[in-house]
């Protein structure tokens, strides 16, 4: 995720037992771009022992194989093409999600990198641009290419993240697609991780949003799986990890400016907050110092009660979870 799943925030995941694998943001790639160092660092530095694939978005079919060829070069695990970006100014671009408008092109894509990538080549998609329905059609190509997974945020680039997704579709294409199928979308906790699977029967979850709220989310996932006890996660617990995040991320930084510091760990609260007091998100919002951020942690977060497990089903940052559980 964008400017959030870097390599300090990678580290942190894998601190609390992290993903079988992690995709690194996107490289945006176009006509002379280069690559961008910092997101290669999530490949070269990584130290999780997990892999890591790294993730392309763009329509431009010689750049498309030549940054594929050149991030081969260092210990990625594969190459994963992102078709499900809804921002606007990558749409318009017809990349991302906008991609899907555009079959033809996408499938020459799909040929030229499969041709190029001798590895892992992977593909993340959402079920169309405007409407569901256009989901067949894009299957048909996926299916053609020999991918070697897919990834499906079971949403069109229309419903961005605002409404519950369609697992039917997820379940269409594991049983129609010739590689594993991993479903995406609105996992929150234990019980919609599970229930997407008995869903869809695909072969794995991929989880953004709800692992930046709960990173123990991969650890529940495993212990449910193998019939474990699955840790309640404590105000104390969260406390801990906005603290490592702080610091992990802190320490990775080139130049340390704190008030940008403190800006860029909002773009994490926003989730962690979800479910919690009101007065806290407020808090947090309006802190500008390190000193003040961390202290307005402590004060909600310093106690050992549970912290509800879902987080509000109908605000921007998390919906329409709810037909999940
Ligand atoms: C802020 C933000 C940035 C994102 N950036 C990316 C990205 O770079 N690549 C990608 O494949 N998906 C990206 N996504 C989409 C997520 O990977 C995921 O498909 C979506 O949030 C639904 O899954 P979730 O409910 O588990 O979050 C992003 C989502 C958000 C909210």
């Amino acid at each position: 995720m964008q400017a959030i799943t870097h390599l300090p925030f990678m580290r942190v995941m894998h601190a609390f037992g992290g993903p079988d694998y992690f995709v690194t943001e996107y490289f945006r790639v176009y006509e002379g771009y280069v690559l961008d160092k910092n997101i290669l660092r999530s490949i070269t530095e990584n130290a999780t022992g997990r892999p890591v694939d790294a993730q392309l978005i763009g329509q431009h079919i010689p750049s498309l194989v030549r940054i594929s060829k050149e991030l081969l070069e260092f210990p990625t695990s594969g190459i994963d093409l992102n078709l499900g970006c809804p921002a606007p100014v990558v749409c318009r671009k017809d990349a991302g999600g906008g991609l899907l408008r555009k079959p033809d092109h996408l499938n020459r894509i799909l040929e030229a990198l499969r041709k190029s990538i001798p590895g892992r080549f992977t593909v993340k998609t959402r079920l169309g641009y405007e409407s569901p329905e256009e989901f067949t059609r894009l299957i048909e190509i996926f299916s053609q290419h020999g991918l070697d997974a897919l990834t499906i945020h079971a949403r069109t680039v229309r419903e961005r993240y605002q409404t519950p997704i369609h697992p039917e579709q997820i379940r269409f294409a594991v049983q129609t697609m010739p590689c594993p199928v991993i479903a995406n979308g609105n996992v929150v906790d234990v019980s919609t991780g599970q229930n997407l699977i008995a869903q869809t029967m695909a072969d794995g979850l991929m989880i953004g949003r709800g692992a930046i709220r709960s990173p123990w989310i991969f650890k529940q996932l495993r212990n449910a799986y193998a019939g474990e006890p699955v840790q309640t996660i404590t105000r104390a617990d969260l406390l801990e990890y906005i603290n490592l995040l702080y610091d992990t991320i802190a320490d990775d930084l080139p130049v340390f400016d704190e008030q940008k510091h403190v800006n860029h760990m909002k773009k994490y609260l926003v989730y962690i907050v979800q479910g919690l007091d009101t007065e806290f998100e407020h808090q947090i919002r309006r802190a500008t110092t390190g000193k003040n951020f961390k202290q307005t942690c402590l004060t909600f977060l310093d106690s050992r009660e549970p912290v509800p497990v879902f987080p509000p089903n109908h605000s921007k940052l998390f919906c329409g979870f709810d037909t999940l559980r």
